[in-house]
């Protein structure tokens, strides 16, 4: 049977190569290439079927997505995957389990923590999942706050043994994923006690990772550990797949080396050593590494809602402002529609692109670690932090106006978009909850700017060094043409950023306890890091666009959208723009003119666009957002098989509705 294309129309508008624009947003041909690849092993096995997802309890989602790993793990030897491919594998499976934490978090730490004795121990043994592990940081009193951890670690010099116990009910392990019911091992955050001494009350080396055997072989936990599961989240399949666990210990014992030694050591003797050269922020670098992991995925989700949202939109009809009746729009067309869906489309790819460079950055930390250079740290932490806050927030609520850019249809679990805000919405807490995380952000431009004149600023706030130009001239654009120029762009979200960062500077100055001061501004302080960090991200598109992009019409349909992006914030914080007094009325208002004519050039390549991000409908697994358009047959046949619609009399009809009907209400 011939298939009939219904967004055929559309596709055919397209002014650039989209098979071009697929390689960039890939990042590169054999990127394409592996995507396309995993994408379609994972479409094409019936193992990995997830439309029925919604509808299972708790137990049996769990069990069905264990048996999904353990076939992505058979995958993996039968084909002999790579780690990259197995990543991928993951990806499209698009359910989140215990493998993630595994080699997302678990092996991360021990690369990053664990001394060259230990990782040739345990890394071979992870890696090939004979052990299973988690990363249990969080405490049910302590997320943000790692300091505050009260999980201890007791050094017992007779038997050369730590004694890990959680003295509190609050220190109840709260929250790791894997943990509940499938990890065999933790690395675990606690505090360190040598010798009756607590180490750290001053701060900088308060704890230690640990890792230890949490079960024996039937898999029942050891004597004077309980573990359990935290219990149903949001959202029905959604992160119910995962097993976030809780963990006590009651003075459980595990041998001195099971401690994690690349930061400090503690010897046979009892002698606890710190290593001169290696700062104790590296006990945080998992969490640098999945922050950098969740900006560089993060774009793939809004991405996808973004394409549900724009073929719906490109389909459906609804009445002209002059006929009430005929209906004649594509909901595309409003005006109102593409402001909510355009900035929209923008802000993926440029996440997607910032993403890249982030990548890059880190890659480029974890070298510099590795010879023991750990100059770019304090700037990798404040962009991963920053990107990773700044990215899932506008992601999920992304996620949320698509649901209400598909109408009521949106609503439905049918359109793919409600499990997919549910599974992302935690991404705005776990790794760190947004705000605490823009709050470090804070501090480290505020820090910047206070050390300008005897410390250099460097990479994403060396525009700090030009404090005095960008105080102290104002935007120059005259017409709206002057707006889609990306070196003014740029200037503009530089001066928004240094004028802000410099008054809040200021604001602190005044206080006489420099912590009172930034409790006191931290809603302000926000406000700095976001303005920091929409210009990471304006920034890093303007760059992009410099660099070589072939294809018919490819850079300049990339052009449009970073216009798109960059005015659209210009649009939605005016405020700052007018405050800061670099921007006059006018010109804002030239911004939003400009604005609207981007949107109707972006326009004809909507469809496009979405296409280049070479979902497959398994990915999707949206019926709105269909890629051949067939939607409304689709919708239709999606209600009966709602397993809800089985039958017309359903459970609890003779029993509940004949009682009124039959007015015998009173036998009840
Ligand atoms: C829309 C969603 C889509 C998402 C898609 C994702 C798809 C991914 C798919 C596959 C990939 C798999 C990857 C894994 C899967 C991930 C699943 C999620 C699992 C979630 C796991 C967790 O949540 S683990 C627990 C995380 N916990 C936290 O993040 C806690 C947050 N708190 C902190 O980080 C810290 O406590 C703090 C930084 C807020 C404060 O710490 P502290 O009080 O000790 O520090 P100070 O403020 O005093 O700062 C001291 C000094 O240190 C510097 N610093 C702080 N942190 C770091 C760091 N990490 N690195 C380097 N430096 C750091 C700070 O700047 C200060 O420096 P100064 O120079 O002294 O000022
Ligand atoms: C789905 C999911 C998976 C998780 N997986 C893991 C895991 O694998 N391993 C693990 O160890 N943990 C995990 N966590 C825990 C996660 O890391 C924490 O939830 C997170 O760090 C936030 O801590 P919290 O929940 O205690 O929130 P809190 O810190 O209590 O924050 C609550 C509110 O207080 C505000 N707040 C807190 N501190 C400050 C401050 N200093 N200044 C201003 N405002 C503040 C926050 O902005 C927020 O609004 C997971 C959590 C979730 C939801």
């Amino acid at each position: 049977m011939e298939l009939v294309d219904h967004l055929r129309d559309e596709r055919n508008k397209a002014q650039f190569d989209v098979e071009a624009m697929k390689v960039v947003w890939a990042g590169s041909p054999q990127e394409l290439q592996l995507c396309d690849r995993m994408a379609n092993l994972v479409a094409n096995h019936p193992a990995f079927e997830k439309l029925k997802r919604p509808m299972l309890v708790r137990k049996e989602l769990f069990k069905n997505s264990l048996r999904k790993a353990a076939y992505a793990r058979k995958l993996v030897i039968d084909l002999g995957l790579s780690e990259e491919e197995a990543k991928w594998l993951r990806f499209y499976i698009d359910e989140p389990t215990y493998p993630d934490l595994h080699w997302g978090m678990f092996i991360p730490a021990i690369e990053g923590q664990g001394s060259e004795e230990q990782k040739e121990k345990w890394l071979p043994l992870s890696r090939n999942m004979q052990i299973i592990g988690c990363y249990a940081q969080t405490e049910m009193g302590h997320g943000s706050n790692v300091q505050g951890l009260e999980t201890t670690a007791t050094f017992d010099a007779q038997q050369d043994h730590f004694i890990i116990h959680s003295p509190t009910l609050t220190s109840t392990k709260w929250w790791p994923g894997g943990l509940g019911k499938v990890s065999t091992h933790a690395v675990v955050y606690a505090r360190l006690i040598v010798n009756g001494e607590f180490h750290g009350v001053h701060g900088w080396y308060n704890y230690y990772s640990f890792s230890f055997f949490l079960y024996l072989e039937d898999h029942s936990p050891l004597p004077g550990i309980t573990v359990g599961d935290v219990g149903l989240k949001f959202g029905n399949g959604a992160y119910n797949t995962m097993d976030n666990g809780l963990l006590r210990f009651h003075h459980v014992r595990i041998p001195r080396n099971q401690m994690l030694m690349r930061v400090s050591q503690v010897s046979r003797e009892g002698k606890y050593m710190q290593c001169d050269d290696v700062p104790r922020q590296l006990i945080y670098g998992t969490m640098v590494s999945v922050r950098q992991t969740i900006v560089a995925m993060v774009s793939r989700t809004l991405s996808r809602a973004v394409c549900i949202a724009t073929r719906y939109s490109a389909l459906r009809r609804q009445h002209s402002s002059s006929s009430l009746v005929v209906p004649c729009f594509l909901m595309i067309d409003y005006q109102s529609q593409q402001s909510r869906l355009f900035p929209l489309l923008a802000s993926a790819y440029a996440f997607k692109f910032v993403g890249e460079w982030l990548k890059w950055l880190y890659t480029d930390v974890k070298q510099r670690l590795e010879a023991n250079d750990f100059s770019t740290l304090p700037e990798a932490h404040a962009s991963t932090a920053g990107l990773k806050s700044l990215t899932t927030s506008a992601t999920v609520d992304g996620i949320e106006e698509c649901m209400k850019l598909c109408g009521g249809d949106g609503y439905l679990v049918s359109s793919g978009l409600p499990e997919l805000f549910a599974v992302s919405v935690p991404a705005c807490t776990y790794e760190g909850d947004n705000t605490v995380l823009m709050l470090q952000v804070a501090r480290f431009v505020v820090k910047t700017v206070s050390e300008v004149g005897y410390k250099e600023p460097l990479g994403t706030s060396s525009y700090i060094r030009r404090l005095n130009t960008l105080l102290h001239n104002n935007c120059l654009v005259q017409t709206g043409e002057d707006w889609v120029k990306g070196d003014r762009i740029v200037e503009a979200f530089e001066a928004r950023a240094a004028r802000m960062a410099v008054t809040c500077t200021q604001h602190l100055a005044k206080f006489q306890d420099p912590e009172q001061g930034f409790s006191e501004l931290s809603a302000d302080l926000v406000e700095v890091a976001v303005a920091h960090c929409q210009l990471i991200v304006v920034s890093k598109f303007v760059e992009k666009l410099a660099q070589d992009i072939p294809g018919k019409g490819v850079k300049e349909a990339l052009e449009v959208l970073c216009y798109v992006y960059a005015l659209f914030l210009v649009h939605k914080h005016q405020g700052d723009f007018l405050v800061t007094g670099y921007l006059t009325p006018k010109q804002a208002s030239l911004a939003n003119r400009q604005l609207r004519i981007l949107y109707s050039r972006l326009r004809p390549n909507a469809i496009a666009l979405v296409d280049a991000f070479n979902h497959t409908d398994h990915y999707l697994s949206s019926v709105v957002g269909r890629y051949d358009g067939n939607v409304y047959p689709n919708l239709y046949q999606a209600a009966f098989n709602d397993p809800f619609n089985d039958s017309h009399v359903p459970d609890g009809y003779h029993q509940y509705i004949h009682p009124i009907l039959n007015q015998t209400l009173a036998k009840l």
